[in-house]
């Protein structure tokens, strides 16, 4: 499936009113057409994008979408309808599905695109709508004059997608008067999906839909603010042995560490700071002392379950920083081959990854060399 974006932006926003069209006015900032464009160039299933602009309006189409690459312009035409089939015959050659976008629609969100674009797997079209919860009433002249049936309606939204070839048979033989492409496939006697719709997905038309889409935009920054810090403290002692592994590193050494796993305080430290984060107790909690099969275990297991708990949780790992207290063995030479070591089970960037050490002046447990502590921080920030 090669799907591209066939972004609609040749309106003049009549009922926005105010001179320049909707499409090219401010929002927290920046053009509407920009916000709508980035949400679809930043979809890693969506190959292409074009924008269908008036003929007038090129110049202030192309100077707003100056920052994204690789974004198709056409010409649209006097209704929706066809600034739409002009744009069909603009994409780029191997397409074969669209997803065709009001650039008016300037929040919609991945959530949405995905639905749709999983249904074109099953379906030559599908579209996203809401079910309609309110009662419906006919009126005239501010009276309510009956009832009407709310069972089985559905309020319309984009992007709407198709099989490029049935989409494009259906405009060539359709009206340029119809509401939107999903009337024209019908017509054309194509089934269309109705996949979910979402609150925020709206269409700027009247001028207070600016204040609403604001809102909508700083409630989203706030939530994508969420980020969250956990620490991690843990303590071996040394027993016999010839080896110590620190942060998933094996180092020769004439003791060893004690413990009821592989004893790797580091990577103890550096799993129980990203279980704090995520307010989710710590390494004994989801793996018992007093279960034998965790007897002697390399401790990858406990920091990949928190790494995959954290994802599955919806958070991405900022950083980790792991502190290492003791007089013996030397870490520094060894600390880039550890942050080596954790990249590789925290699938990380190296470069977010920190290990260090101190000793403790010879004073206390690590000072008297009876065994390693650490400490360890992490941050996870909302994806
Ligand atoms: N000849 C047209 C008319 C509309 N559109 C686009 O279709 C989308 C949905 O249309 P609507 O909200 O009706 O936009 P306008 O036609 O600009 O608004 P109005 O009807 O108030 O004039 C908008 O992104 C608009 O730019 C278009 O590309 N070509
Ligand atoms: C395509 C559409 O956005 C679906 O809801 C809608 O039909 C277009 O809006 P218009 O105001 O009717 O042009």
């Amino acid at each position: 499936m090669k799907v591209a974006a066939l972004i609609v932006a040749a309106g003049s926003g009549s009922r926005m009113g105010g001179g320049l069209p909707k499409q090219f006015r401010l929002l927290a900032g920046r053009p509407v057409l920009l916000h709508t464009v980035e949400i679809f160039a930043r979809h890693p299933d969506v190959a292409s994008v074009t924008v269908v602009h008036a003929a007038d309006t090129e110049e202030t189409t192309r100077d707003c979408l100056n920052d994204i690459e690789n974004v198709g312009f056409t010409i649209g035409g006097k209704s929706r309808a066809a600034s739409v089939a002009l744009g069909l015959t603009a994409l780029p050659s191997g397409t074969t599905h669209v997803l065709i976008h009001d650039g008016a629609r300037c929040l919609t969100c991945r959530a949405v695109i995905d639905g749709v674009i999983a249904a074109l797997a099953d379906s030559d079209a599908a579209a996203p709508a809401l079910a309609v919860t309110d009662a419906l009433w006919r009126g005239e002249d501010a009276q309510v004059t009956g009832m009407q049936s709310r069972d089985g309606l559905f309020r319309a939204q984009t992007p709407q997608g198709f099989a490029l070839a049935p989409i494009r048979a259906a405009h060539e033989n359709g009206t340029h008067e119809a509401a939107d492409d999903v009337e024209l496939a019908l017509g054309h006697g194509i089934d269309v999906t109705i996949t979910q719709g979402d609150e925020d997905n709206i269409k700027l038309t009247y001028p207070q839909d600016f204040a609403r889409a604001e809102r909508i935009l700083k409630e989203r920054e706030q939530r994508s603010m969420d980020i969250r810090l956990g620490n991690g403290f843990d303590v071996h002692r040394f027993g016999e042995g010839n080896h110590v592994i620190l942060c998933g590193v094996e180092i020769p050494f004439g003791r060893g560490l004690q413990g009821h796993s592989d004893a790797d305080v580091g990577m103890h430290a550096i799993t129980d700071a990203i279980y704090g984060a995520l307010g989710q107790g710590d390494i004994g909690q989801h793996f018992p002392p007093s279960e034998a099969q965790w007897k002697g275990a390399a401790s990858d297991i406990f920091l990949k379950h928190a790494v995959e708990l954290a994802q599955d949780s919806g958070f991405a790992i900022g950083n980790v920083d792991c502190t290492l207290i003791c007089e013996q063995p030397k870490i520094g030479p060894r600390a880039t081959a550890m942050r080596a070591k954790l990249s590789e089970i925290m699938g990380l960037d190296i470069e977010r990854i920190s290990v260090k050490a101190t000793t403790s002046e010879r004073l206390g447990f690590t000072g008297r060399e009876e065994g390693i502590a650490a400490l360890a921080t992490a941050t996870l920030v909302k994806s």
